[in-house]
Parts: C-alpha cells; sequence; structure tokens
C-alpha cells in the first residue's frame, strides 16, 4: 500500500495494492492491521455507499459534530470523482485550508479524512459511486453543512453543479461556528 500526505498533513492518500491478471484485479480495500501498522488506527463502524446519476453532482461540505464526529475513508467504487476535505478546526493554523483529490474506479486511491474536517465530492462522471468508511455512526441531530462555494474550492465543474435543498441552504464558512477545536498532535 502506498501512503501518500497531502498538502493538509492529516489528510492522507491511500493507495492499495491491486493484483491484476487476466481476469481483472483483487484489491483488498481495508485491512485494519495493515493500517495499524502504518500508525492508522481509526476504528470503523459504518460503510457507506451512494450512487450519483449525473456528472456534476456535488454532495457537501457535511460534518457531524462532537460526540458523532465521524473520520471517513473514502473511495470511488465506479465512475470518478473529486473529494474535497476542509480543516474547521478551530485553533488550526489550517483553518480553513482544503484538499482536492480525484478518486476513481482508474486510480484506486482513497482519501483518510479525520474528525475536524468538512467532507464533500463533485462526480466527474455520471453514474458515479462512492464507497466510505465512517469511525461513527449516521447521527441526523449532529448531522451539518457549509456551502460548497464559500471555502474558495476550484471544483473541477463542467457545468452548475445538482444539489441537495439541504446543501443549496447551507451556511457560508464565514457564517459557521465551528463544534471543531484543534489540539496539537
Ligand atoms: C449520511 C446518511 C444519510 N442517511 C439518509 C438520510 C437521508 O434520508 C438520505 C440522504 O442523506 P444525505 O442527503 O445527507 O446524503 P449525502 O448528501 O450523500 O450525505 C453524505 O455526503 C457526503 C459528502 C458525506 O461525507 C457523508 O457523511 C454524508 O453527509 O440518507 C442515512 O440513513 N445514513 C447516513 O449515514
Amino acid at each position: 500500500m502506498q501512503i501518500e500526505q497531502t498538502a493538509l498533513s492529516d489528510i492522507l492518500i491511500l493507495t492499495p495494492a491491486r493484483h491484476g491478471d487476466a481476469r481483472g484485479f483483487f484489491c483488498e480495500t481495508w485491512n485494519r492491521e495493515r493500517l495499524a501498522g502504518h500508525g492508522i488506527e481509526t476504528e470503523f463502524v459504518q460503510d457507506n455507499h451512494s450512487f450519483s446519476q449525473a456528472r456534476n453532482t456535488l454532495r457537501g461540505l457535511h460534518f457531524q459534530a462532537p460526540p458523532d464526529a465521524q473520520a471517513k475513508l473514502v473511495r470511488c467504487g465506479r465512475g470518478a470523482l473529486f473529494d474535497v476535505a476542509v480543516d474547521i478546526r478551530k485553533g488550526s493554523p489550517t483553518y480553513g485550508h482544503w484538499v482536492g483529490v480525484e478518486l476513481s474506479f482508474e486510480n484506486g486511491r482513497q482519501l483518510l479524512i479525520p474528525e475536524g474536517f468538512l467532507h464533500g465530492f463533485v462526480t466527474l462522471t455520471d453514474e458515479t459511486e462512492i464507497v466510505y468508511k465512517c469511525s461513527d455512526y449516521y447521527a441526523p441531530q449532529s448531522d451539518g453543512a457549509v456551502r460548497w462555494d464559500s471555502c474558495g474550492i476550484d471544483w473541477p465543474l463542467s457545468d452548475a453543479p445538482v444539489l441537495s435543498t439541504k446543501d443549496s441552504a447551507a451556511p457560508p464558512l464565514a457564517e459557521f461556528d465551528s463544534p471543531f477545536i484543534w489540539t496539537r498532535t
């Protein structure tokens, strides 16, 4: 497995090995012991899978507030997407900074996003599937969103984004009182 750092040091790109043969490939998409060997000890409790019909579908930017905060391990099952994490830890030297990484069926990359970050993505292809592990259960009462176009993200959109009603109505980052506090690690 290859592990790369991004411009935000807590956000990692993981690329597990693919074993190719005449049939296609085999890949261990998550192996707890192997990740622990790299110092990644996140305990995941829920797997999510969503399908977006059209290119330019944008979901985000989402978080769950403590005590229901979620770390996420995100990958693309079909098609391609641009996955984004934004630092919302109050007091963090990189508060408001974002990273975006293309995840696709082809490249097999995964993004590891700890607690304290907004998460969102835009699809780069029609019929895109995203699959992600979460470190806590869905808690609608702790669910929150920040407006997708308020963080200076350079979204690779080829048309107006397809948004949910909830995401269209989300507050901008400038009006957002984050429930996360940065602690030096
Ligand atoms: C997130 C979630 C939603 N739902 C339900 C609630 C609702 O009826 C329906 C669709 O929910 P949403 O509109 O919130 O789905 P979506 O906009 O895809 O939300 C997701 O976006 C990405 C970017 C994330 O990071 C996720 O954590 C999650 O927030 O699914 C669950 O049952 N369990 C879950 O874990």
